[in-house]
Parts: structure tokens; C-alpha cells; sequence
């Protein structure tokens, strides 16, 4: 299982030295949806010249412009970005063309979808084979989290790389790994842990053990 750090509420210098920290725990490091709104596709590019050997991900939540969308997080330097899987399946499939074109990879973000069991059977028709699962910062705050969601995509997806997000931290990591992610997220419990650098290294720890 692989460690994405989510930088959302984080100015670009302090997520930079973080990223030069944590590098050694992280495989993948996101520019989270607030942290693009607030620096745009600087970020992108601003990781991917000091992190030249890390996946960079554009958390973008796409709904609409697929293609043109993507194809700029891509020309910045992302390997990936996301696309929320409740929008038009024509969005997913420009999404997917702008990914072939870049020779690149699109998460489909489950946030809020209600029927699983006919959405997901449709997303991997259309050609998706990266899922996120996903419970937002908004409903984690009222004691939602995405274990029962990543266990019923586990079971419907046939073949997609999974991550899940959604207020994991280093002591709740084993169950997200037991339930078959490929991928965890952790935003907040790096970010704003007591030593982001200590929490990092015991996600890795519990992750690679
Ligand atoms: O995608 C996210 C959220 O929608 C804010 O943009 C977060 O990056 C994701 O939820 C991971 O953060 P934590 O839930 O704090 O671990």
C-alpha cells in the first residue's frame, strides 16, 4: 500500500518543507482542491520541480470541461488528477481521453454518491481503472467515514487501483490496509498532527509493515 499526503490548508513555502521532511514516507504527494484554489497550477509545477522522483496529484474535482480541464493539470506536471464521479459520464470519458493523450491517470472521487452498486459497474465501463473512495471533511464532521464505502467498492470494482481518504490517521490506518486499499490519503492527520514529521513516519511504519 502506497502513502498520498493531502497538503489542503497549508501555504505552498510551508507544504515545500514539509514535502523536503516527509519525502522519505511519502509516494505521492496531492495538491489538494484548497491548496490549488489558492495557488493554481503553480503548486503543480512548483512540487514537481523539487520532487522530480514523486507521483504528483491535482485533487481538481472535476464536473464538467473534462478534457480541457486534465489536459492542464497534466501540461503542469500532475501524473494525476480527479474527476467526481457523480458528474456526466461524458465529463469521466474526456477526463479518461485527456489521460491517454498525456499518457497520465484519472481518480474518479466517489464523494457523495449514493448508489454504488450501479455507479461503480458503469465508471469502469466507461473505461476508469483508478477509483478514490472518499468521505469529505464536511460529513467526517458529522462521524462519517469511508470504510463501509471502500469495503463495497472493493467488492463491486474489477480491477481499478483504489484510495481512500476521509480522516484516516496513523491508528486507524490497519483497517483501511486490511480492507484492501491501494492507496491511503492523509490530509489532516499529517497536517495537523502535534509533529507532522512523527505522524508520517508511523503511517509509513504501519503501511510497510
Ligand atoms: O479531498 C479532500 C477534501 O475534500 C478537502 O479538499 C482531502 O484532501 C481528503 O479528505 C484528505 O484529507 P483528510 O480527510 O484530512 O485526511
Amino acid at each position: 500500500m502506497k502513502l498520498q499526503l493531502a497538503l489542503d490548508d497549508i501555504s505552498l513555502k510551508d507544504a515545500l518543507d514539509l514535502g523536503e521532511k516527509v519525502k522519505n514516507y511519502i509516494d505521492i504527494f496531492e495538491m489538494g482542491s484548497p491548496f490549488i484554489i489558492e495557488n493554481g497550477s503553480l503548486a503543480i509545477k512548483e512540487f514537481k520541480r523539487r520532487f522530480p522522483e514523486k507521483k504528483i496529484l491535482a485533487d481538481t474535482k472535476i464536473v464538467d470541461a473534462g478534457s480541457y480541464e486534465a489536459g492542464l493539470a497534466f501540461k503542469a506536471g500532475a501524473d494525476y488528477c480527479t474527476v467526481i464521479g457523480l458528474t456526466d459520464i461524458l465529463t469521466i470519458k474526456e477526463c479518461l481521453k485527456a489521460a491517454r493523450k498525456y499518457n497520465k491517470s484519472i481518480f474518479v472521487d466517489t464523494i457523495n454518491i449514493e448508489n454504488l452498486n450501479k455507479r461503480i459497474p458503469e465508471l469502469e465501463a466507461a473505461g476508469v481503472d483508478h477509483i478514490s473512495v472518499h468521505v469529505g471533511v464536511d460529513e467526517q464532521a458529522v462521524g462519517k467515514t469511508p470504510i463501509d464505502a471502500l469495503r463495497q467498492v472493493k467488492s463491486l470494482s474489477n480491477n481499478s487501483i483504489l484510495s481512500v481518504a476521509g480522516g484516516i490517521k496513523a491508528d486507524t490506518v490497519d483497517l483501511y490496509k486490511k480492507s484492501g486499499a491501494d492507496i491511503v490519503i492523509v490530509g489532516g492527520g499529517i497536517n495537523h498532527a502535534k509533529n507532522s514529521v512523527l505522524a508520517a513516519k508511523k503511517l509509513a511504519e504501519k503501511i510497510n509493515d
